[in-house]
């Protein structure tokens, strides 16, 4: 089939809820592509950080197709011999006692808002129905009726409501703001340790310290929606590494499947993981043979590569590489380890298409910024291949000189 035909065939047949750059992704390896005709690009935002391990890494095939020749679906109605073993790897990786598997980040962020209300209930003795928790400015969390609900940005939410009740909104950064809205009645704070969609911001320095502190010392369940940041992106483990905080509850997704399989899980400890009881929560396809082998491998190749050590290393190269362009459009550089976002001083989708058009694929996020978020397998000499795409399309030399 060819690019255009492919792209006739969504717009006649799917629903119109992305804007999407004309381009079609045939084949991919690593952090490349090919599209229908043969020409390749060079895949700059990972499907939102999901491709930390790049498409297609062998050991991720590898892990699918041994796995798929076995067993693919139980149901949790049975046990398997997969589901156990990557539990246990993934509670060794975070440091918690026990994993709730789901399929998607919404649905991990929804596990994480149920537990934290029962906690609150049962151990915090809440009022029942009167839990609050607490979300930032800039969120962004998933599709979700209740998620949508707390969302701050407006195209998200407008006419979806009514809304699900019991959650107040403070300034992302501000500890001041955090430690005005607790009270007796909090259950939680959800925050992401660095936003994404909010066009990759980073809180000020300490603040997530000040936040899990802040947390502690009344008794609010700190839940840190990791989807997006976790699994080396910012060149750590996960980002609240980063100021040594280690959240009552991990949300994770996204990387967890290698590129290859959805999964989502919480990690928590039995304190918080002991308000589902059986017949409480789940779903079909959580913690299925097939997404818990491949994510077992995708945890084995984050420590076996260093993605994580890379991701750190790489993500400052790119950054002071990005700081000599020098160029006069580019307002801000911001991120870390390989989660950055190039902010400009006008729209960024012009030069997404241009970028394109150059072999790069990267797309705006909040109108004027661009993310630039590769796999964690890149190379440094890619990153110079990129550097030479957004000199261009920023009209300096890859040198810093202006053309
Ligand atoms: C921080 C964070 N939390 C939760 C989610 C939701 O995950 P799921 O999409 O797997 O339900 C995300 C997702 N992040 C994200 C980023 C950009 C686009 C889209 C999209 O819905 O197309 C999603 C995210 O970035």
């Amino acid at each position: 089939m060819s690019t255009s035909e492919a792209i006739a065939m969504c717009e006649r047949y799917a629903a119109r809820n992305y804007h999407p750059l004309p381009i079609v992704i045939a084949e991919a390896e690593g952090v490349w592509v090919t599209d229908p005709e043969g020409r390749k690009y060079m895949d700059m935002l990972s499907a939102y950080s999901a491709l930390n391990h790049g498409h297609r890494h062998p050991r991720m095939i590898e892990a699918l197709k041994r796995q798929a020749d076995k067993v693919t679906l139980t149901s949790r109605a049975f046990h398997n011999e997969v589901s156990g073993r990557f539990y246990r790897k993934l509670a060794e990786y975070t440091g918690k006692s026990r994993i709730l598997a789901m399929n998607t980040g919404a649905e991990a962020v929804e596990t994480a808002l149920k537990a934290a209300r029962r906690w609150a209930y049962r151990h915090k003795g809440i009022p029942e129905n009167e839990a609050e928790i607490i979300v930032c400015s800039g969120n962004f969390h998933g599709r979700t009726i209740t998620i949508t609900s707390f969302s701050s940005t407006v195209s998200c939410k407008e006419q979806f409501g009514p809304f699900t009740p019991g959650f107040k909104e403070v300034e992302y950064g501000h500890i001041d703001e955090l430690k005005g809205a607790i009270t007796p009645n909090t259950a939680a704070l959800l925050i992401e340790p660095i936003q994404g969609e909010a066009g990759v911001v980073v809180p000020p320095d300490g603040y997530l310290a000040q936040v899990a502190k802040l947390c502690a010392e009344n008794g609010v369940l700190l839940i840190a929606d990791e989807i997006q940041t976790g699994f080396g992106r910012t060149g750590r483990r996960f980002a609240s590494d980063w100021e040594g905080v280690t959240p009552d509850i991990y949300v994770m997704g996204k990387a967890l499947g290698g590129g290859v399989m959805p999964i989502s899980a919480i990690a928590a400890d039995d304190e918080v993981m002991e308000v589902f009881e059986p017949g409480s929560h789940g779903s079909t396809f959580g913690g299925n043979p097939l997404a818990c082998a491949v994510a077992e491998a995708a945890l084995d190749v984050l420590e076996d590569e260093r993605l994580a050590e890379r991701a750190e290393r790489l993500g400052r190269y790119f950054r002071d590489r990005l700081a000599q362009l020098d160029s006069p459009l580019i307002a801000d550089i911001r991120g870390r380890g390989l989660l950055i976002g190039l902010q400009l001083h006008e729209p960024a989708r012009s030069y997404c298409e241009q970028l394109m058009r150059e072999g790069l694929l990267c797309k705006e996020t909040h109108e004027t910024t661009i993310r630039l978020a590769p796999p964690l397998t890149i190379t440094e000499k890619e990153i110079e291949w990129a550097i030479t795409k957004l000199a261009k399309v920023l009209q300096v030399k890859s040198s810093g000189k202006r053309v």
